[in-house]
């Protein structure tokens, strides 16, 4: 006895768009998955087109050149010999769908369609694909003539289908497809396909792949029978990052598992299982009737082909070996946040080919952890050039446009494509500025300290100038709008001197090329609308748009002594201050005093709005319960004043997410308004109908709670 089958699945580093280069590491998965000995090898969702064309998906271009690619892949010789499973979309009877193009030897023997569509958070597949609804049917698809050239077929099966090889079944399920209540594995599984693949384009979110895996797991478990996970891996043009991860799992225990996070292009991973063991495990008699009782129009069009995947020799050969359980491996969120924006900087730069970042360095916490993040992104391009990968050597050597480079230290990459500048005025601390040199130090960015005192009083000297009105900082007499208005004027003329900068800096120091500026505004402060509209959180992309402050304190924490860099405490010990008013004897701004709430209040606010779908009235209602207790203790009413001031500042605010940075995505809580958070931004802040029905519950819970106190008071 005994079914020894190899099979192998990856990790693909796609591009949108970028039909050659995903057919190149498409073909490298295949070559590498033959050479592992596999028989069967699936790619992610998606993978010749890359998984984020987006509207690209309207254009009927890219469905001929998809077919361009495929073509080119089959009738390659050396992609024959395995069962492979590719991800791309084809347009049937005129209509588009979302396809794995199942072949073997040059032959197509399916293509099927997604039953179930992604369409929730980042995904709006149902805008360029329809589903394909009909469960178990399928029809007969003509090929494109260049294809029918290269295969000899004319039609091919088109739907939902399975396949069955000499000694198994398998079945195709696509990403969403997994995550949804009746899973097509659960009929699979009936109808008897022990090898099931899942080919996806599913993002990073911080915390979340527990999620991701525990659906694989458990299917697995109820189910038994050989999960085989594919994913997309990096930034493919937007604010998400695909993180990997594929996967191998029998029965409910992972035996093959790739990165999360790396910078390598294909990982392939193989792993060798036993056919009998799923047979085996599936000996449970309660599932054995569901499989029979099951109607005969049920059974899906078994695709009959005479395909060995489990040669008999293999039991017979002494190196093939089964592969062992693992643990599955997971990363802290700290780690996460180390990683998944750094893999996303690095994508981004080399597909830009700008010649590094440039990074407004405030001796805060925020621009702190984005400096922390390019620099845990030289750190991995570092350790990859020390591994040999090719491809990265070959990116770094093309950035700094030096055929000779190969780094010593992720300090010397930072020096060639890090810049980073303290802008100081007269209301800058030295602590602030000496915090922000010691960290570039560090690190190894090209450092500017530089004042712009002289840019602020002339603009304020143009106002004057013009109106005869020179405006005042409060503490020194002046009203809320001139406080304001001049705070501002140091944050915008920030932003002007980051892109001044950014275009110049390099041609300072004799390199060609311009910079991408780094913005460093955090998922709060979004949320809240803490930030100056147009200043520096106005960038090209900022890594940490995603992050809240709390998570950031925990990644500055690890990075302190993971990467060694102890001058980080100090940015933890600081108190956090935008630096826009001058401190007096007896005043120092502080966001959180500023905000009139704190960032885990924040953070709370951010879930129960987003994640919890609750508007004011509802967040109200639950705070109360949780906010009323140990250790809060807070009344009613101060819990409903909160409530109000979050929706307040957040409504008034809300038109500066329209003009937001381009941001990582990794928080489920993400006011990005542009993908994923779809709100009015003009709203009445004072939200009147629910503070009303606030106020009847507060008065209620006043009077009860009087009412409460004088029986205690009678009965004593
Ligand atoms: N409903 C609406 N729809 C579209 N646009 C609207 C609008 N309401 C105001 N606006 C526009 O927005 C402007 C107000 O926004 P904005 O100019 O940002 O000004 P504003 O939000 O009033 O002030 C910026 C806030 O960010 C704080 N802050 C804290 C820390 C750091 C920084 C920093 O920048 O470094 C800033 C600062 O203390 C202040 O509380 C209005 O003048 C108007 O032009
Ligand atoms: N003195 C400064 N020099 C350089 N850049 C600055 C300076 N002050 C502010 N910035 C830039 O403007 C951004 C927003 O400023 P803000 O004071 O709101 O800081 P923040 O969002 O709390 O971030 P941080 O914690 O980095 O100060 C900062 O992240 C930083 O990139
Ligand atoms: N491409 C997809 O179908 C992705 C949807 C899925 N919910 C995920 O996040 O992984």
């Amino acid at each position: 006895m005994g079914q020894y089958v190899t099979l192998a699945t990856c990790n693909l580093n796609q591009w949108a768009l970028d039909f050659e280069g995903n057919r190149d590491r498409i073909l490298k998965s295949i070559y590498e998955a033959k050479s592992k000995g596999a028989k069967l090898r699936i790619g992610p969702e998606l993978e010749i087109s890359g998984y984020g064309c987006l509207d690209h998906f309207l254009e009927n271009d890219l469905y001929e050149q998809c077919w361009d690619v495929y073509q080119q892949i089959i009738s390659d010789k050396k992609t024959h010999g395995i069962i492979i499973d590719i991800g791309m979309p084809i347009i049937h009877k005129s209509i588009k769908y979302n396809c794995r193009v199942i072949s073997y030897d040059g032959k197509i023997l399916l293509i099927r369609p997604k039953l179930y569509l992604a369409n929730d958070g980042n995904y709006r597949e149902m805008r360029y694909f329809t589903p394909w609804t009909r469960a178990r049917y399928h029809e007969s698809f003509q090929l494109p003539k260049s294809i029918a050239q290269v295969t000899g077929q004319m039609r091919v099966p088109f739907g939902d289908c399975i396949l069955e090889t000499l000694e198994t079944t398998i079945g195709a399920e696509t990403c969403e497809e997994l995550f949804t209540p009746q899973s097509p594995h659960i009929s699979m599984a009936l109808d008897g396909v022990e090898i099931y693949t899942n080919s996806s384009g599913s993002h990073h979110e911080l915390r979340k792949l527990d999620v991701r895996l525990n659906l694989i797991t458990e299917a697995t478990k109820k189910c038994g029978g050989v999960y085989l996970y594919s994913n997309q891996k990096g930034c493919d043009g937007d604010r998400l990052y695909y993180d990997g991860c594929a996967c191998i799992i029998v029965n409910g225990n992972i035996v093959a598992q790739a990165s999360q996070f790396s910078l390598k292009e294909v990982e392939v991973i193989t792993a060798t299982i036993d056919l009998d063991d799923v047979r085996s495990y599936r000996n449970q008699k309660s599932a054995q009737l569901q499989a029979v009782t099951q109607p005969h129009n049920y059974s899906y069009h078994h695709v009959e082909t005479d395909i060995e995947i489990s040669p008999s020799q293999n039991i017979l050969n002494s190196f093939v070996r089964l592969s062992n359980v693992k643990e599955i491996s997971y990363h802290r969120p700290e780690e996460e946040i180390a990683l998944g924006p750094a893999c996303w900087l690095w994508d981004y730069l080399r597909r830009s080919k700008c010649a590094g970042f440039f990074l407004p360095l405030s001796g805060g916490i925020d621009s702190c952890a984005t400096a922390v993040i390019v620099h845990s992104m030289c750190r991995l391009v570092y350790s990859a050039c020390e591994q040999g990968d090719e491809q990265v050597i070959s990116d770094i050597k093309a950035l700094t446009h030096d055929d000779t480079f190969l780094p010593k230290s992720p300090q010397e990459i930072a020096n060639r494509l890090f810049y980073t500048s303290f802008m100081g005025t007269e209301n800058s601390s030295k602590e602030t500025r000496q915090r922000a040199k010691d960290l570039a130090n560090e690190i190894g960015s090209y450092h500017v300290d530089l004042n712009m005192d002289k840019l602020v009083s002339a603009v304020v000297s143009v106002f004057e100038i013009a109106t005869g009105k020179r405006p005042t900082f409060k503490v020194f007499g002046g009203s809320q709008t001139e406080n304001l208005a001049l705070q501002n004027i140091q944050a915008r003329l920030r932003m002007v001197l980051s892109y001044l900068f950014a275009q110049l800096l390099p041609w300072t120091r004799s390199k060609s090329g311009g910079l991408l500026v780094l913005g460093s505004a955090n998922v709060d402060e979004c949320l809240r609308g803490y930030l100056t509209k147009y200043d520096c959180s106005s960038a090209d992309i900022n890594p940490i748009g995603g992050i809240s402050k709390t998570d950031l304190k925990k990644f500055i924490k690890y990075a302190s002594t993971d990467f060694n860099l102890p001058i980080l405490n100090e940015f933890l010990e600081a108190t956090p201050t935008a630096e826009l008013e001058p401190i007096t004897h007896n005043y120092v701004q502080s966001d959180e005093v500023d905000m009139g709430m704190t960032y885990d209040e924040l953070s709370r606010f951010g879930k129960l709005r987003k994640v919890d779908k609750c508007g004011p009235y509802a967040m109200f209602i639950k705070l109360y319960h949780e906010w009323s207790q140990s250790p809060y203790n807070l009344s009613a009413k101060q819990v409903a004043e909160k409530v109000k001031k979050f929706w307040f500042f957040y409504a008034i605010n809300r038109h500066k997410m329209t003009t937001m940075t381009p941001a990582y995505h990794a928080e489920q809580y993400s006011p990005d308004d542009n993908r994923f958070d779809l709100r009015p931004f003009l709203i009445n802040p004072r939200f009147p109908l629910a503070s009303k029905k606030i106020d009847i519950v507060v008065e209620s819970i006043e009077k009860n709670e009087r009412e409460l106190k004088q029986l205690t008071l009678s009965v004593d």
